[in-house]
């Protein structure tokens, strides 16, 4: 395999076909993959160390002409993890051509002598029909009025419910057409496609170059209601006990799970995350990876100890996992689960795959969720989920 510089500064607008993109894209850096030179798949409680063995196997036995060794270049894999131990199904795809740009670099790596591909016009759907997903949003206020006695009741902090909402287009949909409309209107979430799981997250799981690892946490959401101006949405935000108190939840079971891998360990934050559909709390903690026996954790490594963090599992995290399993009532596959990208030196990023679908031909499975606590409205809740919803469905219809 090759990794050559290259000139441009297109991404998205290279993938070459309608399915099958595979990108990491935010505000125009990133990576973009197409083609597949090998696929890596797995499913239960194993499923990150049993990635991690097969992207070590495969690159050992890789011949690499990379000539900028820089994090992305050279072997890489997109990478997306199932939410939950079971069911469940995770898969690592190692394109046969991968575009980069990163701090004022950019490369082509290819696979072999792949690369050729026709290019396909992209295409825009003309109608797209909604119905109700595995679970309704009558059956997801229900689920959500459960959770919030089962607070109060004492026996759990904070759980993160979820449900789905299924779209049909009037014909099969591009992936390019979605990840584009994304991209335009959330230049600050990183716009992602793994195996037909398209989406646009604001939030970072873990980031790992070199030694030096960083997280993006959110957690406390509001959106626009009531004509409230954006500077008052925010200060009601920064100033709202119950969204500061899920917050708290997501940074300290992060803190917690990240610090005996770190030697030294900083929060920045909370601040204002502002989108143009929901605003967050948003706290970014940034930690240096220690010499464990062996040298430094890969990012898979890491990415097993973190998942689920608070910020779409709960507090307690077994508590809160036994009762989304209990209450929730449906497969969340690859939603929230760990989305990105890992080279062959243990670099890359891991997001949380949020504000997403499951894309298969002319159908898309659209998720969402929100973090409750026990003063949670379940009427709130359900406006929060369907704010979250809005990119997907915006990019889908074109707006
Ligand atoms: C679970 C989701 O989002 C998570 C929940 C949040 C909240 O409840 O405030 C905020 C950001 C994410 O951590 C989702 O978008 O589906």
């Amino acid at each position: 395999m090759h990794t050559r510089r290259v000139a441009g500064d297109e991404l998205l607008g290279r993938l070459p076909q309608p399915t099958g993109a595979l990108s990491w894209v935010r505000d125009g850096t990133g990576l973009v993959g197409w083609g597949e030179a090998a696929r890596f798949e797995v499913s239960g409680p194993d499923r990150f160390a049993a990635a991690d063995r097969w992207w070590r196997e495969f690159t050992d036995d890789l011949d690499v002409d990379d000539e900028l060794g820089v994090p992305g270049t050279g072997p890489v894999a997109f990478v997306s993890m199932a939410f939950s131990d079971r069911p469940g199904h995770s898969v690592l795809v190692v394109p046969e051509v991968v575009l980069g740009r990163r701090n004022g670099h950019a490369w082509l790596t290819t696979i072999g002598d792949s690369g050729k591909r026709r290019v396909e016009p992209v295409r825009k759907p003309s109608e797209v029909r909604y119905s109700d997903g595995q679970v309704s949003v009558t059956g997801y206020r229900a689920a959500v009025r459960a959770a919030v006695e089962r607070m109060r009741a004492g026996e759990l902090d904070k759980v993160v419910l979820a449900h789905d909402l299924l779209a049909v287009a009037d014909i099969g949909i591009d992936h390019r057409f979605v990840l584009e409309g994304l991209a335009r209107r959330y230049p600050e979430c990183w716009v992602y496609a793994v195996d037909g799981l398209i989406g646009a997250t604001p939030e970072l799981l873990l980031r790992r170059s070199g030694s030096v690892v960083d997280s993006r946490v959110l957690a406390g959401t509001t959106w626009p209601h009531d004509g409230m101006s954006d500077d008052e949405l925010a200060a009601a935000l920064m100033s709202s006990g119950k969204n500061r108190d899920e917050h708290e939840y997501a940074v300290a079971s992060l803190v917690q799970t990240l610090r005996p891998f770190c030697d030294t360990m900083s929060v920045e934050g909370p601040s204002v995350l502002r989108l143009p559909n929901v605003s967050h709390l948003s706290s970014d903690v940034i930690g240096t990876l220690g010499d464990t026996l062996g040298g430094t954790p890969s990012l898979l490594a890491l990415g097993e100890a973190l998942h689920p963090t608070a910020a779409v599992g709960g507090t307690p995290r077994a508590d809160a996992i036994a009762v989304i399993e209990e209450l929730e009532g449906m497969d969340r596959g690859r939603y929230s689960g760990p989305v990105g990208w890992i080279d062959g030196n243990g670099d890359g990023e891991l997001g949380i795959a949020l504000r997403c679908a499951q894309v298969d031909g002319r159908t898309a499975r659209l998720f969402a969720g929100c973090g409750l606590v026990a003063e949670s409205d379940p009427d709130s809740e359900v406006h929060e989920a369907h704010a979250k919803m809005l990119p997907f469905r915006e990019a889908l219809e074109g707006m």
